[in-house]
């Protein structure tokens, strides 16, 4: 099957409103997609089914799953940006940073912020990821077509498009592996604190955003060996995501017992203090409790669950960043960036408006 007959049966599905995802690995250029064959709603009990997943941040609502004993898989290989043009980067600095300059929003946030960094400096937490949505008018573009620049312009995220007609249309191009596990082998990353990216990869960075980063590190370390032994982790180095830059340390390791207990991997693990906070609880109160809209599959995670590959059981689970809602006539973008004691609040707003910038280069 090439691309285009692949893409012909996306909008079959489309058309007939039937659940779908499709979908590109970091780094890979093989697109993936499921196809439920029927409307129906499942949701993930026991994280013993295969299929693919999409999770929202708060897990007590239930995981989505497009399970595969009810869909049809079709993949095919293509080449690096086929079918669509790469946009140029526009400067996102100051012209972009003016231009999205929404006053309630803004205000809005920065209060957010300040409450946010007021509870640090009282030691009510250490961290917290406050974040926000942003509508934004979407014109006939179809959908489709953001999915093929998606892929063309961020070669390095994990792209999707995901589709159930009782809950929405999602879109996203993230930089952030939740956890990949084949057989025992474990890998996650520990992804935090931004930057623009300008035109060089040899980059400073500021004690914020290292120490940011830390505290995700240390919290992944920790968590992760309740479930894995033979912990290790990379240097901690500067990632590329699209027109920002990010500070990521690579960790893997081997599952206790050699299975693959997803499930408990999922609960030490999300959601991270990438999304939400340290400590996890209070973060989480704080957030449920201030941020003035609902998260729903923002900050949540998605991807393959016990999909079997080469003989070993396989989740390749990722967290939905940079993604929006595609709604009729709009698309809600949804941004966030971590606050600690030494955030500026003007800076955050910045991050959080650059951030939207992912999205936006592909709906214009
Ligand atoms: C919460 C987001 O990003 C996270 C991942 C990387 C860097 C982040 C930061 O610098 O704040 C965030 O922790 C988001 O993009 O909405």
């Amino acid at each position: 099957m090439n691309i285009e007959e692949l893409y012909a049966h996306i909008q079959s599905q489309l058309d007939q409103q039937l659940p779908f995802v499709i979908y590109r690995k970091p780094e890979e250029n093989t697109i993936y997609s499921v196809l439920q064959n029927n409307a129906d709603l499942h949701t993930v009990n026991s994280y013993d089914d295969s299929g693919f997943i999409f999770a929202p941040f708060d897990t007590t609502r239930g995981a989505i799953l497009i399970p595969d004993t009810q869909s049809i898989k079709y993949q095919t290989t293509i080449a690096y940006n086929d079918g669509e043009d790469i946009i140029a980067d526009k400067h996102t600095d100051s012209i972009n940073l003016i231009e999205e300059e929404d006053t309630s929003s803004k205000k809005l946030h920065l209060e957010l912020v300040k409450h946010g960094i007021h509870e640090i400096s009282k030691g009510t937490f250490e961290k917290v990821v406050l974040s926000r949505k942003e509508e934004t008018p979407f014109s006939d573009k179809k959908r489709l077509q953001i999915f093929r620049q998606l892929i063309a312009n961020y070669p390095t995220a994990f792209v999707y498009f995901w589709y159930h007609p009782k809950i929405g249309t999602w879109l996203g191009a993230t930089p952030e592996v939740l956890v990949k596990i084949k057989g025992d082998e474990f890998v996650t990353m520990a992804l935090a604190g931004t930057q623009p990216y300008v035109d060089s990869m040899k980059v400073a960075w500021g004690r914020k955003e290292i120490e940011e980063q830390a505290m995700v590190t240390d919290f992944v370390l920790k968590q992760v060996s309740k479930v894995v032994t033979d912990v290790t982790h990379s240097e901690t180095y500067t990632h590329k995501a699209g027109t920002l830059l990010h500070l990521r340390t690579d960790i893997k390791g081997i599952l206790k017992g050699g299975t693959s207990v997803i499930k408990d991997i999922i609960a030490v693990l999300h959601p991270t203090p990438a999304v939400c906070g340290l400590p996890k609880k209070e973060a989480t109160t704080f957030i449920v409790n201030n941020e003035t809209y609902d998260r729903s599959y923002y900050t949540g995670f998605l991807g393959e669950l016990n999909v079997h590959t080469d003989g070993k059981t396989t989740s390749d689970l990722f967290v939905n960043l940079r993604c929006m809602q595609i709604r009729n006539e709009y698309a809600v973008l949804y941004v966030g960036g971590g606050i600690t004691k030494d955030s500026d609040p003007e800076k955050e707003w910045e991050e959080t408006v650059r951030k939207t910038a992912t999205m936006k280069k592909v709906l214009s």
